[in-house]
């Protein structure tokens, strides 16, 4: 029934005459980059499961998607537990039959000096942020080669290719995501699975809030100095929004991406650092 076989994949193949939907999970989809990537897949023609820890905002965006003409469920998931990865594959695959993409999106980030950071944040970070991308990776992979093939894509950041100061756990955990993603996309290519990840900069989200306070706590500068600051070293001129990040998503999951795999893509308005 799945049709995938690089190169060839197409979205929403007919069989039989009948369209076949494809459908996408996205992780961390209640707000911010998630929940920008899981619109735009959505209006790209996905049915999505839009997977978080919390129930209200996933339940928000998964009414968001209905209005879209696709199908939508929210699954109230951890990622960062194995069992409830799994959970969240059966749940997916039970509803809509196949997974073609899945968005390994949910993440933390965490503020401070490494010398000040305790060792428990500092394995709860590698929890959140790339344990939950290996989980998503092994419960994902078999499902994927058994229907013939589809697409992990991986959140890494412009902290997946240079360590920023105050944020050095949360800099080696995107670095610990470029090389799974490197590795899985070897592992998986003969599977017709392709494995990318995306790499923004500084995204308007409840995210930077977080870590602009903190910054800017630790600088004594006024709240949103820290992260201007950034801002003025992007070339474009502006913060990032979802929507610049979910462009890049749109396309990696497209057909049009197919012989693209291994890669961690910066999507950053060129900053000047990086
Ligand atoms: N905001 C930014 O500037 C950048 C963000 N990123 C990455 O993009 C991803 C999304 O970031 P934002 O949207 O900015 O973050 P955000 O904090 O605004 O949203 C994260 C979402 O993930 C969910 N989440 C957190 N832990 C979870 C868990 N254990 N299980 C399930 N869901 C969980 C939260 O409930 C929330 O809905 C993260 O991986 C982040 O590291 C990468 C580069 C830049
Ligand atoms: C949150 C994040 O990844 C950056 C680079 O700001």
């Amino acid at each position: 029934m799945f049709l995938k076989a690089l190169p060839g994949y197409l979205l929403n193949p007919t069989i039989g005459g009948t369209t076949m939907t494809k459908t996408a999970i996205v992780t961390g989809a209640g707000q911010g980059i998630g929940r920008g990537i899981a619109l735009q897949l959505a209006k790209d023609g996905f049915n999505i499961v839009v997977a978080d820890l919390n129930e209200k905002t996933a339940a928000t965006t998964a009414a968001e998607i209905k209005n879209l003409n696709v199908d939508s469920i929210p699954v109230v998931a951890d990622v960062s537990d194995e069992e409830a990865f799994q959970h969240l594959i059966a749940t997916a695959k039970d509803h809509f039959e196949t997974i073609d993409v899945l968005v390994n999106n949910a993440g933390i980030a965490q503020v401070g000096l490494i010398e000040e950071t305790s060792k428990e944040d500092f394995e709860k970070i590698f929890r959140i942020n790339v344990n939950s991308i290996f989980f998503g990776i092994k419960a994902v992979a078999p499902v994927m080669r058994a229907q013939g093939g589809g697409t992990i894509i991986n959140a890494g950041s412009i902290a997946s290719h240079k360590g920023i100061e105050l944020l050095g756990p949360y800099s080696a955990t995107k670095f610990a995501i470029r090389g799974l993603t490197q590795a899985a996309a070897q592992e998986l290519a003969k599977d017709h699975i392709t494995v990318n990840a995306y790499a923004p900069g500084i995204v308007l989200t409840p995210m930077w809030d977080l870590i602009d306070k903190r910054m800017s706590e630790i600088h004594g500068v006024p709240i949103g100095a820290s992260r201007q600051k950034f801002i003025d070293g992007i070339a474009l001129g502006r913060g990032e929004q979802p929507e610049d990040v979910a462009g890049l998503v749109s396309f990696l999951a497209s057909d049009k991406a197919g012989y693209i795999t291994g890669q961690t893509i910066i999507v950053d308005g060129g900053i000047d650092y990086v």
